[in-house]
């Protein structure tokens, strides 16, 4: 996808454009400190074109209109902010949606013959054949051929990715492109509903809920405002007591700033631009709860084929035991996998072939096939004579052929061992219960998890490679990965039982993974990361997919998590602590008539009572978008574990929060006088 690191002047223009019509009350609603900030503005604008409305008043039209326009400012300034933060999303939706345009498809027909249709009108369950240099026109899984396709209009990266049958590899999403081949796809979804919809829908925000914290932090807001609400209605009966006439417009400037409008103006803001930022990363999520859960993620489960390494495994040897010859144990293997469709299979056919042995298709036709499942850990074939062809995980065949009362030879476990130390798949090889050999499976760790996986160390969470692979393999790879665990030998089950088990303990667990066998586990996980190489069921499954299938991209999403979170409390805390300075600056101003030994608050030594007022109110509107970049940023962040950061940032926000305005308002007050303006 076209990523725009930069705010484009298109971007702010439109922002600004957008400013104005969030000033729609229906919307300004939604956010409850900002609507009261609305509601005074309407009535200083009233007071702007009759002073007197509400009763007499002392003060100049000129006064009522300063108030209003800074009130309005104050608005505008707060739309903007969040307007900014959702521009960006809205030019790459803008970008994605050119590459939706509508394709033509060549639909498989029952006869086989192809029908030229339109795109927008494939529905679940249709075939279709993408030649090369053709866009595939809907998301699906390839059921016929191998192709590399060029995904870069989704991930933006431009090297095309091999896709193929079977296997993990096997999905494809509409809007890419066929580079070389063929393929023949089985569409999985139907129009509307498609990855490129679903992403366009997100990067847009159409779909944006607020996260339980966001929820929160407006509740804690609003009763704020209620208590300032009910801060200046006291007002009135003191001053009426002390006889200072109390001007309305002057009581809410008081409310406006004593109100937090800082995080009020920028929360929103604040949430988009954490979601943003993950999508920079080439990251989608589906939800801001679920970037808000990375933020405090204490253990990450991982996959290993596929996600700790590239998943691609070639048979790269056939290693005999028990006495067999290389011979042997290649026919075996060849037989074992001549219907075996996933990739692994497919590497075992061409390395026999390689080493010239061949089959003849007509001789399997009454056959059967036992297809591969996660849960047996074998595949193999039935011939109609009785003979049985088996392959497998090495313990798995081993249970197999003792069931059917075969021996294991002495020998097998000194080869898997090795196979396994090197960090390969060993995949024992049977005929009914004799052991003939193992299939030695090459996969390759991706590079740069080490240090990544120790960064993960350094903020405290724990990482679990969890795999279908045997124990030794397991151990070589988590080695090489740099994991903290690994358990080995794992199901689909034990997947989410090891996800449950750290739930339980009151953890908070991601996990990625790219299969089919791990659909359940990300689901089941807080933070689910699908490797975008995976499987459609996995892409589902899942609250989050990284487009550049690499696992440690987590590494970001919790950055990105932990800094939204601290960003939020940041401001809060700064908008809050700003309260002091604005208390000293409109208090004195407001009673100093009746009462000049308030003269002693007067402490920033602000020119006149009505300068103090404005400066403090022009203060408030200004700070929000001097804030934007933080917001949109989010604060400077370490990695230290989340509470140390909280309350290194609160104590930073905290101070900077109380001192910040006394010198700001100082600063308007000097502009306003020097100007001759108050
Ligand atoms: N096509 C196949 N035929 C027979 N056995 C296989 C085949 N593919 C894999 N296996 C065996 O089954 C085991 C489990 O495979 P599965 O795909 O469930 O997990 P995995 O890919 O090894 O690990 P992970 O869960 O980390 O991706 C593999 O380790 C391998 O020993
Ligand atoms: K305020
Ligand atoms: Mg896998």
């Amino acid at each position: 996808m076209e990523r725009k690191k930069t705010l484009t002047k298109d971007i702010v223009n439109q922002a600004i454009v957008d400013s104005f019509k969030k000033l729609n009350p229906w919307i300004m609603m939604k956010n409850p400190v900002m609507f009261v900030v609305e509601i005074g503005t309407v009535i200083t604008l009233l007071l702007s074109l009759a002073p007197e409305l509400f009763g007499s008043s002392e003060v100049g039209r000129g006064y009522n209109i300063a108030v209003f326009l800074i009130l309005l400012f104050t608005l505008l300034f707060a739309n903007f902010a969040e307007a900014l933060a959702e521009g960006r999303g809205k030019a790459q939706a803008e970008s994605l949606r050119k590459t939706k345009s509508d394709t033509m498809a060549r639909l498989v027909q029952k006869d086989g013959t192809y029908k030229q249709v339109s795109s927008t009108s494939l529905r679940k369950g249709d075939v279709v054949r993408i030649e090369i240099g053709e866009l595939i026109p809907s998301d699906g899984e390839i059921i016929e051929g191998l192709a590399s396709i060029d995904e870069s209009a989704i991930t933006g990266e431009s090297a095309p990715v091999i896709k193929e049958a079977g296997g993990d590899f096997s999905s494809v999403t509409g809007g890419t492109r066929v580079a070389s081949d063929y393929i023949v796809v089985k569409v999985l979804t139907d129009p509307g509903e498609s990855f490129l919809d679903c992403m366009i829908a997100l990067v847009e925000g159409a779909k944006r809920q607020k996260t339980p914290n966001e929820i929160a932090l407006t509740t804690l807001l609003a009763v704020l405002t209620l208590i300032f609400l009910i801060v200046m209605m006291t007002m009135v009966p003191i001053a009426s007591y002390l006889n200072v006439k109390l001007e309305i417009s002057t009581l809410i400037a008081l409310l406006v700033c004593l109100i937090p409008t800082t995080i009020g103006g920028l929360l929103s803001a604040i949430g988009i631009a954490g979601m943003d930022r993950v999508t920079q990363f080439n990251v989608l999520a589906m939800s801001g709860k679920a970037v808000e859960a990375a933020g405090d993620i204490d253990t990450m489960i991982l996959d290993k084929t596929g996600t700790i390494t590239f998943g691609n495994r070639m048979a790269s040897e056939f290693v005999p035991v028990g006495g067999r010859s290389v011979k042997d144990i290649t026919f075996a293997a060849l037989q074992a996998s001549v219907k075996d469709e996933t990739p692994e299979g497919r590497s075992i056919v061409e390395l026999a072939n390689k080493l010239g042995e061949s089959w003849q298709a007509d001789h399997y036709s009454d056959a059967e096939v036992v297809e591969f499942t996660a849960e047996t850990r074998m595949s193999g074939l039935d011939l109609a004579d009785g003979v049985k062809f088996r392959k497998g995980a090495v313990d798995a065949i081993k249970n197999y052929v003792t069931a059917h009362g075969g021996k294991i030879p002495a020998d097998l476990e000194a080869i898997t061992n090795r196979i396994a130390k090197a960090g390969g798949t060993p995949l024992a090889v049977a005929i009914n219960e004799r052991i003939y050999g193992v299939i030695y499976l090459k996969d390759t760790v991706k590079p740069g998890l080490k240090e990544r996986f120790a960064e993960l160390r350094a903020m405290g969470i724990k990482t679990v490679m969890c795999t279908g692979d045997n124990p030794l393999t397991a151990a070589t790879i988590a080695l090489e990965a740099g994991v903290d665990e690994f358990i080995a030998e794992a199901k689909p089950e034990d997947k989410i039982a090891a996800i449950k088990k750290e739930q339980q303990e009151g953890k908070l667990v991601a996990m990625t993974g790219d299969g089919t066998n791990d659909a359940p586990a990300l689901a089941q996980a807080d933070v689910g990361l699908a490797m975008n190489s995976g499987t459609m069921a996995a892409k589902e499954a899942a609250n989050m997919i990284d487009l550049d299938s690499d696992p440690t991209k987590l590494l970001s999403v919790i950055s990105i998590g932990k800094q939204l979170l601290i960003t939020r409390g940041a401001l809060t805390t700064f908008s809050i602590a700003n309260d002091i300075a604005k208390y000293f600056a409109i208090i004195p101003a407001m009673f100093i008539l009746a009462m000049p030994q308030l003269q002693a608050l007067n402490i920033m030594n602000l020119a006149s009572p009505e300068s103090a007022i404005l400066s403090a109110l022009i203060f408030n509107a200004i700070i929000i978008p001097l804030l934007i970049p933080i917001a949109m940023k989010g604060v400077k962040y370490r990695a230290m574990s989340a509470d140390r950061l909280l309350s290194r940032n609160i104590l930073l926000y905290g101070i900077g929060g109380v001192v910040v305005p006394f010198i700001g308002i100082k600063i308007i007050d000097m502009v306003l006088h020097g100007l001759s303006i108050v």
